[in-house]
């Protein structure tokens, strides 16, 4: 009992100060890691927003993104938190009762306070762009395009947010912003990796941007934007063509077909059996072919479907002219384009199409894919409204916007079949939409910076676990050198 008791007395880890220093040295590790990542580590998750209103031709969207509060102006991840579809037509369609256009926003920006925490309203940046549709209004009558703004304005200052203003953004923009957008949510931006290209669809505009090796901008400069981003240079190559967003491209198609101002024309890129009447005034109310109108024409025409994808290319085909160029290479209507590089994202109208004909796979041969095509514009009207149950506008368009869409790749921006599979149809990256709206407020925010901003050399993780070991062997250690030091600690126990 004896032996055990002074065993027990001459062992170091039995005595009380040795057990005081542990207790000490432990409550001092476990403090020190605490402390630091707590330090380190994000106070709880507040998020900043940001509101852009995408006034297009077709429509009006509301966009809400949002971000962690404490990486502005860094790396940090904007991402779409809601969107909203404003019912009824483009505000541009609003030219006889402008006060309407700002009414029409109202239900999407009353969506927009509920979604956003009240404090966060008078610091919520609110943004409206306005696309091709305001900018054939402009061309029209510059006048009701500015009281469309103006009731625009007043409708959106009478919200809580941070007004910034509405304007009419340049097609430049529209597809610079859209290729922004792209290559941020893939997060190509951030590490300098090969970009995307951008192919945007709309009712009354389309775009085409991405980077060339083989294009700075000396050659056609209109069709460069410069960017200095995270630290890398680009030289985009962008243009938007005007009147050929799908609907206006509707248009042009109809009027070389009604030239002549017949009573009836038999259209290959509607179905067999379709028969509307139309308006040659509804027609030709666009300044995009206003300058087209035949003469002498009766009111009416009658509009029939002859379902023939073939015919339908050659009618497409018309609308786009080949033969003046006076660079080095064009795409159509005497636009400078240089070689295409790399992969695109053809979204908005490209996606809408191509998603309903099941014809988003690009991995599939071209000519499987115009063959299919070429079915679906055969198949019956009548066939095709059994089948489908959307809005009949939409659905009788399907066979011209389809066509429409691989015409323009293949003979406007001179895809290939083998570049084809370059394309890859996109709606939504990362639960956000594709689209120039993102990268318009990034841009306007200054989130994208144009230096890499500096980052730790260890990630959160890597950190958390040096400083642990760290200081666990440096506990160690000095238990150790106090082991050594304390001379009773050396001698060895006596047994008696
Ligand atoms: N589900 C759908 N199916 C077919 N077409 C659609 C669908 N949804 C929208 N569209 C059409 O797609 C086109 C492009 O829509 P989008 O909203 O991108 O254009 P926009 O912003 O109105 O036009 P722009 O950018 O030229 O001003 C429009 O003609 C629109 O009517």
């Amino acid at each position: 009992m004896s032996t055990q008791r002074e065993m027990k007395e001459r062992n170091p880890w039995h005595r009380p100060v040795t057990i005081i220093i542990t207790v000490i040295g432990v409550i001092a590790i476990v403090t020190l890691v605490t402390v630091l990542v707590i330090q380190n580590r994000t106070i709880a998750q507040k998020y900043k927003y940001g509101i852009v209103l995408d006034a297009g031709s077709s429509h009006t969207s509301l966009y809400i993104y949002q971000w962690p509060a404490e990486k502005d102006n860094n790396t940090g991840r904007v991402e779409q938190k809601h969107h909203c579809q404003v019912a009824g037509k483009g505000i541009s369609s609003y030219t006889a009762t402008p006060y309407k256009a700002g009414e029409s926003l109202i239900s999407c920006l009353k969506e927009a306070k509920e979604n956003i925490p009240q404090k966060m309203h008078p610091e919520t940046p609110l943004y409206l762009g306005a696309t091709a549709g305001m900018r054939l209004l402009k061309l029209e009558n510059s006048s009701a395009s500015d009281e469309v703004f103006k009731a625009v304005e007043k409708t959106l200052r009478g919200f809580p947010f941070s007004y910034q203003g509405a304007r009419l953004l340049a097609g430049q923009e529209e597809g610079a912003f859209g290729w922004v957008t792209v290559n941020y949510l893939d997060d190509r931006l951030t590490q300098g990796l090969e970009t995307t290209g951008a192919l945007d669809l709309g009712g009354a505009s389309t775009q085409i941007s991405f980077v060339s090796d083989e294009y700075n901008g000396s050659e056609s400069p209109d069709n460069a934007v410069s960017f200095r981003l995270y630290g890398y240079d680009y030289t985009l190559y962008t243009h938007s063509f005007l009147c050929y967003g799908k609907d206006q491209a509707l248009r042009l198609a109809l009027a070389h077909q009604t030239k002549s101002g017949p009573t009836a024309i038999t259209d290959p890129c509607f179905h067999n059996g379709y028969n509307e009447t139309r308006h040659y005034a509804a027609v030709y109310d666009s300044p995009c072919v206003s300058d087209q109108k035949p003469q002498i024409v009766s009111e009416t025409f009658i509009h029939l479907g002859g379902g023939n994808f073939t015919q339908c290319q050659e009618v497409i085909k018309s609308i786009f002219n080949f033969t003046s160029c006076r660079y080095s290479r064009c795409s159509f209507n005497g636009i400078f384009q240089p070689p295409l590089q790399g992969q695109f994202g053809a979204f908005s109208a490209y996606f809408f199409v191509m998603n309903f004909l099941n014809l988003t796979d690009t991995s599939v041969p071209l000519k499987t894919v115009m063959q299919k095509l070429s079915d679906y514009c055969a198949t019956p009207w009548t066939q095709i409204k059994k089948e489908h149950d959307i809005p009949l506008k939409y659905l009788a368009e399907y066979c011209f916007s389809g066509t429409y869409i691989l015409t323009l790749m293949m003979e406007g921006y001179n895809f290939t079949s083998e570049t084809y599979s370059s394309i890859k149809y996109i709606q939504k990256i990362k639960n956000s939409d594709a689209g120039w709206t993102l990268g318009y407020m990034l841009n306007l925010t200054n989130m994208i910076p144009a230096e890499a901003p500096d980052s730790p050399p260890l990630t959160y993780t890597s950190y958390v676990s040096v400083v642990t070991v760290m200081a666990i062997l440096l506990f160690v250690i000095f238990i150790l050198i106090l082991y050594s030091l304390w001379p009773k600690f050396n001698t060895e126990p006596k047994i008696i």
